[in-house]
């Protein structure tokens, strides 16, 4: 048992009632710890002014033995070093232990903390921090979706270099103070650890920790989310994922009121999405494929596996499937706040989105499109990135959605190149609808266009400038050629923005939709583009001009035609109808 630190608080209570009480506190966790197998353990002692409450948290990956021997040596230590005291926070390696004389249980507390690091600087501390950052979403979304609030993780850096992390709440709190908590640590990374190969921080309800080596126990890892190491195979670990991936149709049929109208959330390109309510509180999304997908059942549970390991915070969960005869069911965490669309381009709602805000989304679609491209087991390319396609959570944050889903449809296609045109026109790369070309830069296309949306508040489809109709590229390309970016700033933003991330943002943008898809940068440098402000940004070259003209729809359905086979699955979808925007992603292995 290794012990951390502690802090130990307020007047000496020797000889009193509390102190008695703490006493008896004390043994009591000792024994319960022990006696009950527990990882968190609350219990009180006395009456009401002398009553103490005593908290004991265990790390979710060790042993009920480790977290006994915990349990012994912190009640026992911290009489050593807290003599007298009476509110005592005490951390080791393995557990940590609360006490106090105010009601500390469902009470998620930030103070008091600690930073705890060490002295080894990284040698890129760019790349660090991004990928540190990714790791940290990762870890506290599958946290606060886990059964006790604890998660483990590691991050590809380069070459052999990896980081670990693990983050745990105490289990008396809510999923969303544990989100708080967490979220709050890993904002506290940079004045705690920036530059460190590890660090910790360390609070009464949460704690957060990070190395380049290995440092917790991965077989103690138990919860209810599917492991996202690897991809899914026939073993016996993907036949349990497979299980508790299935719903029972009974139970969706009932979840949405038998796919009642009222709980109709709308009709996309793969068929209609009803929300629903399980019994044990959770809201979902269920999407009801369409019935003629060509997928077989086999295929369409091996897809369903693949995307459901997916897990980041910036991501729209698949929480599992349902077959059930030609039915085919999609079911996916709710997310309350609509689609980004009906935020930047309503009259109204675009003014709940301050500058900040708008930053933070950028970051956040930024950081989902990383883990898509170059963090998850496959290389995924979404192929239909814009504003409808990103749903908003209850603190607004950003989830991309409808990843994946060309998976469960058979296309006629072949890897990084489709004779069917999937995409919406106005986000498309030019060698993506030109030439069926797509890849991880078409994507990259697709952001620099919602970036630009988003902060200007501008449909790239739909601009007009003065009296000439001219898109969103063109437009920005020429503010940039003459200096004069800030003009293009969302209206409603003048008054306060900042202008070094407007312009930095529009530069960002500019550099994603540059026609040549080599110049683009990756998703990995536009998310440090955007972490740094002290990293300089390349200088863009001409955007592809977007041809908003019949002649050039036209083109468009000459050089592909139609495809009746994908038209047969999803009408919608095919270049050139009236409502082409429905989302396709793409897996590639890598
Ligand atoms: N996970 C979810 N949580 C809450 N609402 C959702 C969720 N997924 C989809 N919706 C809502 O359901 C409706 C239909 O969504 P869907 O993604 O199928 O289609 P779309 O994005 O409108 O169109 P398309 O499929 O053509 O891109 C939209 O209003 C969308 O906001």
């Amino acid at each position: 048992q290794t012990y951390v630190h502690n802090f130990c608080f307020d007047d000496s209570v020797a000889n009193s009632t509390v102190e008695a009480n703490l006493n008896i506190l004390l043994s009591s966790i000792s024994n319960k710890a022990t006696l009950n197998n527990t990882k968190f353990y609350y219990t009180t002692v006395g009456t009401s002014p002398d009553k103490v409450h005593g908290i004991f948290q265990c790390r979710g990956d060790l042993t009920p033995e480790v977290c006994k021997k915990c349990a012994e040596v912190a009640t026992e230590e911290i009489k050593i070093r807290c003599p007298d005291k009476k509110e005592i926070t005490i951390w080791y390696d393995e557990c940590w232990l609360r006490l106090s004389t105010k009601l500390i249980i469902s009470t998620m507390a930030n103070d008091p903390k600690r930073y705890h690091s060490y002295a080894n600087n990284v040698s890129n501390p760019n790349l660090f921090r991004s990928k540190l950052n990714e790791l940290m979403d990762r870890l506290v979304d599958r946290a606060v979706n886990s059964t006790d609030l604890f998660a483990v993780d590691d991050q590809f850096v380069a070459n052999s270099d990896r980081i670990y992390g693990l983050v745990q709440c105490t289990q008396d709190i809510s999923r969303s103070e544990c989100d708080r908590c967490l979220t709050n640590s890993v904002n506290q990374i940079t004045p705690c650890c920036d530059n460190k190969d590890g660090g910790r921080i360390l609070k009464p309800s949460c704690i957060l920790w990070f190395e380049v080596y290995k440092f917790f126990q991965s077989e103690g890892m138990i919860g209810d989310n599917p492991s996202i190491d690897s991809p899914p195979n026939t073993d016996a670990d993907d036949i349990c994922t497979a299980v508790s991936l299935q719903f029972n149709f009974g139970t969706v049929y009932s979840a949405t009121d038998s796919f009642s109208d009222a709980n109709k959330l709308g009709l996309g390109g793969f068929g209609a999405v009803y929300k629903g309510s399980l019994s044990d509180g959770r809201d979902i999304a269920v999407k009801r494929l369409s019935k003629n997908s060509y997928q077989g059942v086999e295929g369409f549970k091996n897809e369903v596996l693949l995307l459901a390991k997916l897990q980041h915070r910036n991501l729209v969960r698949l929480l599992g499937f349902c077959l059930e005869g030609d039915e085919k069911l999609c079911i996916y965490e709710f997310v309350p706040n609509a689609s980004l669309d009906q935020f930047i381009f309503d009259p109204v709602k675009r003014t709940y989105l301050d500058w900040e805000r708008r930053y933070k989304i950028i970051v956040g679609i930024a950081r989902g499109l990383l883990y898509l491209h170059e963090d998850s087991p496959d290389t995924i390319i979404h192929r239909d990135l814009k504003p409808r396609s990103i749903l908003l959570d209850a603190q607004m944050n950003p989830k991309i959605s409808d990843f994946g889903l060309a998976r469960l449809f058979v296309v006629d296609q072949t890897q990084g190149s489709t004779s069917k045109i999937v995409g919406t026109y106005g986000y498309m790369a030019p060698e993506y609808a030109m030439h069926g070309h797509f890849s991880v830069k078409s994507d990259v296309f697709s952001f620099g266009v919602l970036v630009l949306e988003i902060i200007t508040g501008q449909k790239n489809n739909s601009y007009s400038q003065g009296e000439r109709a001219q898109d969103l590229l063109s437009h920005a390309w020429g503010q940039w050629e003459q200096e004069t970016v800030l003009e293009m700033i969302e209206p409603t933003l003048r008054e306060c923005y900042s202008r070094s991330e407007f312009r930095r943002c529009i530069q960002i943008g500019l550099l994603c939709v540059q026609e040549d898809a080599a110049r683009r940068p990756t998703m990995s440098s536009v998310a440090l583009m955007l972490s740094s402000h002290s990293f300089t940004l390349p200088v863009p070259s001409a955007p592809a001009f977007f041809d908003n003209t019949e002649m050039g729809l036209n083109r468009i359905l000459e050089d592909h035609g139609t495809n009746s086979a994908w038209g047969s699955v999803v009408p919608k979808h095919s270049i050139g109808s009236s409502n082409n925007d429905a989302s396709i992603t793409e897996l590639l292995p890598r």
